[in-house]
């Protein structure tokens, strides 16, 4: 990010004012990245071919679960899938600390260990996944079935807050849910832990985060069998959480990221800078004028402006949803089906979605607020996984973040100077130009471009094409 006197360049003069050709729909291909292997064993090789597979067949799965990765669509593993599959699948079974960057496939990885290793003639809980939020619960309980759909007997659950579930038991091999709902269904042996061999924290240096849901997290594990095998996913893993991540799964074996590979390059990131609060709704809504077809998520800090900004909006004739934790859970679930269905196409929330939600449509995630820790402070965490709403395994994606005041744009300043990114200014005095660059990431998205493609072609054709 430049200076705030340094004159901010046009997005005219960014990458994105390549020249996109229409054609046939390209294979994704997941952005380049190294990850780190670290083994509990210390005298093992983490570079031994045992310890990374090159396709799903080598993994020997039940033949119902390889056609169902087929009816996914998946040709081969993602590079976390090829290095955490085998050491997930080994046995004895190991614990599990894994990161990779937002939308590279984790779901799918500690899913399928979990659909190879649980008995489906035993209608017992036998894996448990612990998600931040119900929305998310119920996103990997559909990638689950959907994977899991050859297996006859399969039977996975939700365990989020469900009126129409008092008092009753909670049967099926998988387990899915938020740790409060979890915490309580165990304590009161609605949920059978007896027989739990697997546990899974999604985002989890979010929910062993000590000021959040960590308690509840490590009240749930306390009341799980000793030997459990322990798998910790995410895109992120600060330094202070990672500590408790070790022993909270202990001799685990780490796969890890460096820190500049955190970002990733097929997101455009970009900023613009607004004169006050007032004149931010105005360009927020002169920029949806442009907008018209796109998906899109504007993350804001608190309930009360999404509801305010959800009024405003509505009132200027724009079709939006908003969600945020203020609402009932049957509602939260109308609103984000609406908007993975396409029926709403503009979502308005706050960092209730910022993790974990995979929807490819959206080409934009708009932080109309910047991430910032409850003591204000900048929070790149958050900021990494709102903008890993878009640019899903390998597609191509735009974030832009309002800055308003100089307390916003040094939050921003620092943040992109924390991944060592740099944030390219959109004058939105030149509407022209925004214009064109949005038009140009949503055709190359519809179109099914990955990163490389958009970024091979902005090689060869340097300038604007519209
Ligand atoms: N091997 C694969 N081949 C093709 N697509 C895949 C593969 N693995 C996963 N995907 C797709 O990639 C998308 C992102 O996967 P997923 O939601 O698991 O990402 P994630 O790493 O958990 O991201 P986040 O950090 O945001 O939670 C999904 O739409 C999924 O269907």
């Amino acid at each position: 990010m430049p200076s705030k006197d340094n004159a901010p360049s046009s997005v005219a003069d960014s990458q994105l004012d390549g020249g996109i050709p229409q054609g046939k729909e390209p294979a994704l291909i997941e952005p380049e990245y190294e990850v780190e292997v670290k083994l509990a064993d210390m005298q093992a090789d983490p570079n031994s071919p045992l310890f990374s597979v090159k396709s799903f067949e080598e993994l020997n799965l039940k033949p119902e679960l390889l056609r169902g990765i087929m009816e996914m669509n998946f040709r081969s593993p993602s590079k976390i899938q090829e290095r955490a599959l085998p050491l997930l699948l080994h046995n004895p079974p190991q614990n599990m600390i894994a990161q990779s960057q937002s939308g590279t496939g984790k779901t799918a990885a500690f899913s399928l260990n979990m659909l190879t290793r649980i008995d489906l003639n035993n209608l017992a809980p036998q894996a448990l996944v612990l998600a931040p939020s119900r929305e998310l619960a119920r996103q990997i309980l559909g990638v689950i079935q959907h994977m899991g759909q050859f297996m006859e007997g399969l039977v996975v659950t939700p365990a989020i807050p469900d009126p129409t579930h008092r008092n009753k038991k909670f049967e099926g091999q998988i387990i899915v849910g938020t740790p409060g709902t979890v915490m309580d269904m165990v304590r009161r042996k609605y949920i059978d832990s007896k027989q739990l061999q697997i546990l899974v924290l999604d985002e989890a240096d979010n929910m062993l985060d000590q000021q959040g849901l960590g308690d509840q997290c490590k009240r749930v594990k306390q009341m799980l069998p000793r030997n459990i095998q322990t798998v910790l996913f995410s895109a992120t893993f600060p330094h202070d959480v990672l500590d408790f991540a070790q022993l909270f799964a202990p001799k685990a074996n780490q796969i890890t990221l460096k820190h500049e590979e955190l970002t990733i390059e097929g997101i455009k990131q970009l900023y613009l800078d607004c004169d006050g609060l007032e004149d931010k709704f105005a360009v927020l809504l002169k920029f949806y004028g442009l907008m018209t077809t796109a998906s899109s998520i504007i993350f804001v800090r608190t309930r009360a402006t999404a509801a305010q900004l959800e009024h405003r909006m509505v009132a200027e004739g724009h079709t939006v949803a908003q969600l945020s934790g203020g609402l009932e859970g049957p509602e939260r679930d109308i609103i984000i089906d609406k908007f993975r269905n396409g029926e709403a196409k503009v979502l308005i929330t706050t960092n209730v979605l910022a993790r974990g939600i995979d929807v490819q449509s959206v080409t934009m995630v708009i932080n109309y607020d910047i991430p910032t820790h409850a003591d204000g402070s900048p929070d790149p965490e958050t900021y990494l996984h709102r903008i890993g709403r878009t640019g899903r395994f390998g597609r191509v994606g735009v974030a832009l973040s309002f800055v308003h005041d100089r307390g916003s744009w040094q939050a921003l300043a620092d943040i992109a100077a924390h991944f060592k990114t740099d944030l390219i200014a959109v004058d939105h005095k030149d509407w022209d130009s925004v214009e064109k660059m949005v038009k140009k990431v949503i055709r190359s998205s519809r179109a099914g471009k990955s990163t490389k493609d958009m970024n091979n072609q902005m090689q060869m054709d340097g300038s604007a094409d519209d």
